[in-house]
Parts: C-alpha cells; sequence; structure tokens
C-alpha cells in the first residue's frame, strides 16, 4: 500500500495570497498569520504575492487569475464575513464559498479557503490569531501540504 502525506518544507515555493480589505482589522491579522508561517516553513519573502479585493466577493476572481499565471505553486484566500443586521451575510458567504471552492477544482495550482464567516467580530478576532489561533497560519500549513502532495501524484 503506498501512502503519500504533504511535507512542509517551503523551500522554492511561490505563493499568492488574496485579501479582502473588507474588516481589514481581522483580515491583516490573518494576512499576518499567513506570511509569518509561510516564513517559518521556508518560504522567502520575495516569493510570496499578496494581492488586496474590496471584499470577499471578488475573492475567487483574483484568485483564478493569480492561479492562472504560472506565477505561483498555490493561493491562500483571506477574507471576514461577519453577520450584519440584514441577509446580505448569507448571499456573501454562500457565493465566496462557492467561487472560491470553483476555482480550486479548475486551478492548475491549489487554492485554500481562508475566509471566516463568523455570526459577530469577537469570533472573528478569535480566529485571526486569538484563543482559536489563525486561520491564515493553517492556511499556510494546507497550502504546502497540498503542493507537495499534488507533486507526488
Ligand atoms: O468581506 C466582506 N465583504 C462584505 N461585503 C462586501 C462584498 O464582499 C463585496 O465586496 C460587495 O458586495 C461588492 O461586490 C461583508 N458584508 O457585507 O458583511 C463582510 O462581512 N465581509
Amino acid at each position: 500500500m503506498e501512502v503519500k502525506t504533504g511535507s512542509l518544507n517551503g523551500q522554492h515555493r511561490h505563493v499568492g495570497i488574496v485579501v479582502a480589505k473588507f474588516n481589514q482589522l481581522v483580515t491583516q491579522k490573518l494576512l499576518d498569520g499567513t506570511i509569518a508561517t509561510l516564513q517559518q516553513c521556508g518560504v522567502a519573502e520575495t516569493d510570496i504575492q499578496v494581492y488586496w479585493v474590496p471584499g470577499a466577493f471578488e475573492i475567487p476572481r483574483i484568485a483564478k487569475l493569480v492561479g492562472e499565471t504560472g506565477k505561483v505553486d498555490g493561493v491562500i484566500a483571506l477574507g471576514a464575513v461577519v453577520r450584519g443586521a440584514t441577509s446580505h451575510y448569507d448571499y456573501v458567504c454562500a457565493q465566496t464559498a462557492a467561487g472560491i471552492a470553483q476555482v480550486s477544482l479548475t486551478s492548475p495550482v491549489p487554492v485554500l479557503f481562508g475566509v471566516l464567516t463568523t455570526d459577530d467580530m469577537a469570533q472573528a478576532l478569535d480566529r485571526a490569531g486569538g484563543k482559536a489561533g489563525n486561520k491564515g497560519s493553517e492556511c499556510a500549513q494546507g497550502l504546502l501540504e497540498m503542493i507537495s502532495v499534488e507533486a507526488q501524484i
């Protein structure tokens, strides 16, 4: 039986990060965690490209285009969708998740979903470097594993 598993070796890896400006108090922390973890795993700062977009809904398009450049080995999508007074939250969550999922299946490189969908800002901050960890950091490790596993197929 052959078992393949991904490594966290980030040396010589090129990573694109697409991050939403909406709720930047949270998304900047997600981005910081992502970059810190990538560098801890050996990714050179010069091999990381960051693309800021207006909001989570705009992430899938840019993630698609970045993935198709041939300049990155993978893409991380970062955002924070926090429930408000209207049903807008539901539509943004659903379409952002569906859009990123579609891109992840059609992109030539792996695309990781690091968009927080929370009921309030406290929950979001907990997951952006607070007591529940950092979703961006998790995605950084996940992306390196995915790049490594795909290379073994
Ligand atoms: O990234 C977010 N975008 C949000 N809306 C903007 C959306 O992502 C688009 O940028 C906008 O609809 C224009 O297309 C959010 N809410 O409205 O709640 C949110 O919480 N987070």
